[in-house]
């Protein structure tokens, strides 16, 4: 996460805030928003990030946020490519300067020829050529270097934005609409970072001909050298045009991102079966329109209104454009210039006029690209939450995970959906937590692999607070495969090997993971083994069934070869009964005490009863709250939710009524107590939770 700041931000790198404590970090502008800030790229306390995250771009001074836009896009340039950068920053202005000296040319070559001065017809034609071939030349390098730059640019802002999404502490930032709605923004407009910086030099080559341009004229008549007074309106016109397209955007964003949404489901192909099914296409198509038009009609309302600014600031540019064209006329009449100071003026006003017609666009263009570099500064600025150094990189010993009056609720939702919890998990036990759908099953899992900042409450493992241990670190000693786990579309020992960054190339390792996940059918099937392509967007490329996808995602998660704690959610949901029985066969409390780890806890979330009735304790979760707690038969012999869901699961097996305790899924003796069981007082439910178990 650091590399990304000092990625986001080169030259400024930021420093840790001081706001420590986050007491509800999904709720952005709460006190979750606390943490590390990035402004400017310098470091801001809490209240000045929340500030910054709560204006968003649209509300931060526009002056300021433009100089920002301008310096970063400068900067990045230069950091890119710095010679490349200079030549074209230095070499293209210069150029636009010299190209006036033109008109200066056609001036000597007029009053040389009506003054009858070979001298100075000669000296006109020769500076005539030499700026003219001299300008041609550079401007056609320049050009092409600046394409050059505008690729690498455009290259190094994607990097930074697939750090800026990918790299903070925790998945937090995309449960917050403001951050999803700007990600949006600057997702489709990323393309103008590069073109951005093309949109920049071109107004620098505006301004410099205009300079060139005014210099000379005000030569002839310095009242000419107010002419650019006389282009304020319509630059301020085109601003406001600018700004409110872009507020209109930002307004039609969620719009647009229910767009790319409905895209996605009509062309993508996993909806394509239910898309035909439930006969959709007509539907999405419609619903695709719709939101279109959302986001668009503002967006044109926005673009209209402005232009009737934009035309009256015209009407007053050219008044005084003609204004100034009829005084070096009468100059000429009354005698007082000569015809090649008036061939000078026509030359530089035409330019003026042509500059100032693609002064609209240039600045609307500008302005734009820089909207778009303030969006990112927006994502920039995104708190992402305190990281501890020292001690806190450091892995806490092993022992029980103990969560203490831990809450968590979700951005936008005023239930928790999860907590208060107060559970104990004794070191080396193996934990299933059941619960209906929605019961924070899901929620747990997050949070106890350090992906979800914490809400309210502590969560300690070998007596060490989580809090004081960075994220990242945490992580590192954790493994889970998640209910909607990845398809690394790779070759399948990459994909694999994922799991391990370190042993990635290391064959036998994967050959591990796959055997101990029961995958190595999975490879067996595959004709080039560990290399097979997976994905079918690749030509040679092989898709797998749901159930083989699971199982590689299993085998990831066995790479760690001896984590802290593996969190499994829904693990066998795919897969048949033998692979499943396989599969926990190697998470129970004996295999781990045959491979020598003995104390990794692990957590498995389940509907399978047959999986949840060998767990050493189980948890069982409703409405985000620890109901019930202990042993397989401990739960069924207190008749409570636990054994009418079991009763329930093993009915559907049995095909007969469930009568409290029933036989177990493909077992004869329902209560047979499941091996070296964790002793239920090991475990502790909080107030409320469990009666009795405190
Ligand atoms: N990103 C989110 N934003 C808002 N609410 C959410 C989000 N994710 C989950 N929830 C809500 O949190 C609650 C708990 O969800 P969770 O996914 O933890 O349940 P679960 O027990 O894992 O369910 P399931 O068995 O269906 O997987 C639910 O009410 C759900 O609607």
């Amino acid at each position: 996460m650091a590399d990304s700041r000092r990625d986001a931000k080169p030259s400024k790198p930021s420093k840790p805030s001081q706001a420590g404590k986050s007491s509800n970090p999904g709720r952005p502008g709460k006190a979750g928003k606390a943490g590390k800030t990035r402004e400017a790229g310098r470091t801001t306390g809490t209240g000045k990030a929340d500030a910054a995250a709560k204006a968003g771009p649209g509300r931060r001074s526009r002056g300021r946020r433009g100089l920002a836009g301008i310096r970063l896009l400068v900067g990045t340039a230069i950091q890119v490519d710095p010679r490349r950068a200079l030549l074209v920053l230095i070499l293209s202005p210069l150029l636009n300067v010299v190209a006036a000296l033109q008109a200066l040319g056609l001036q000597w070559m007029v009053d040389g020829s009506t003054g009858h001065d070979r001298a100075e017809t000669v000296r006109g034609g020769l500076l005539l050529l030499v700026v003219t071939v001299f300008v041609h030349q550079a401007a056609a390098i320049a050009t092409d270097v600046r394409l050059v730059l505008q690729h690498r640019i455009g290259l190094e802002f994607d990097r930074r934005l697939m750090n800026l999404c990918s790299s903070p502490a925790h998945i937090g930032h995309y449960q917050d609409p403001d951050f999803l709605d700007t990600a949006e923004v600057v997702r489709q407009r990323r393309g103008e970072f590069g073109t951005g910086f093309a949109a920049l030099v071109e107004n620098a080559n505006l301004v410099a001909r205009c300079i060139g341009a005014l210099v000379l004229l005000a030569f002839a008549n310095p009242l000419l050298a107010l002419l650019p007074l006389t282009i304020v309106p319509l630059a301020c016109a085109n601003r406001w045009q600018a700004r409110l397209v872009a507020e209109a955007e930002r307004a039609g964003a969620a719009a647009d991102r229910h767009r790319m949404a409905l895209f996605s489901l009509a062309t993508d192909p996993v909806p394509a079966r239910e898309v035909r099914l439930y006969r959709l296409a007509g539907e999405l198509s419609a619903r695709h329109r719709t939101a279109f038009l959302d986001a668009s009609t503002p967006r044109e309302a926005a673009r209209a209104k402005g232009a009737w600014a934009v035309a009256g600031g015209w009407l007053f540019f050219s008044a005084a454009l003609i204004g100034g064209l009829y005084l070096i006329s009468r100059a000429v009449i009354d005698g007082n210039g000569s015809a090649g100071q008036a061939v000078l003026v026509l030359l530089l006003s035409t330019r003026l006029v042509g500059a100032t017609t693609g002064l609209g666009w240039l600045l609307g263009w500008l302005r734009r690209a820089l909207d778009t570099v303030a969006q990112y500064l927006h994502l920039v600025d995104y708190p992402q939450g305190d990281v501890p150094s020292g001690e806190g990189r450091t892995l806490p010993p092993r022992g029980d995970l103990v969560l203490d009056g831990v809450s968590f609720t979700y951005p936008g939702r005023t239930q928790p959906a999860l907590g208060p919890v107060d559970l104990r998990l004794p070191s080396g036990a193996t934990v299933a937590v059941v619960g209906d759908n929605g019961a924070g099953k899901s929620t747990l899992v997050a949070l106890l692999a350090g992906l979800q900042p914490l809400g309210e409450g502590r969560i300690t493992f070998g007596g060490r607070d989580l809090k004081e241990v960075a994220p990242e670190v945490w992580r590192a000693g954790v493994t889970a495969c998640f209910q909607d786990f990845c398809r690394f579309e790779l070759p399948v020992a990459e994909s694999v090997g994922l799991g391990d960054l370190n042993a990635l190339e290391d064959r036998d390792s994967v050959r591990a993971a796959l055997d101990q996940a029961g995958a190595s059918d999975v490879v067996a099937g595959l004709d080039a083994g560990l290399d097979t392509q997976l994905g079918r967007t690749y030509p040679n490329g092989t898709d797998l069934s749901a159930g083989q996808w699971q199982k590689l995602a299993l085998a990831r998660a066995r790479m760690r070869t001896h984590p802290l704690l593996v969190l499994l959610d829904e693990p066998t949901a795919s897969l048949d009964p033998d692979s499943e029985a396989e599969l926990l066969r190697h998470y129970l409390r004996a295999d781990r005490a045959d491979r020598g780890h003995p104390d990794t806890i692990t957590v498995i979330v389940s509907h399978r009863f047959s999986t949840v009735r060998q767990a050493d304790l189980i948890v069982v979760l409703d409405g985000g709250r620890i109901t019930e707690l202990g042993t397989h038969t401990e739960l069924l012999a207190r008749h409570g939710r636990y054994a009418t869901m079991y009763a329930l699961h093993a009915a559907a097996y049995a095909d007969t009524a469930p009568t409290g305790t029933a036989s177990a899924p493909g077992t004869a003796d329902a209560t047979t107590p499941v091996p070296a069981p964790v002793p239920a007082s090991a475990a502790r439910a909080g107030s409320g939770a469990v009666e009795g178990r405190r």
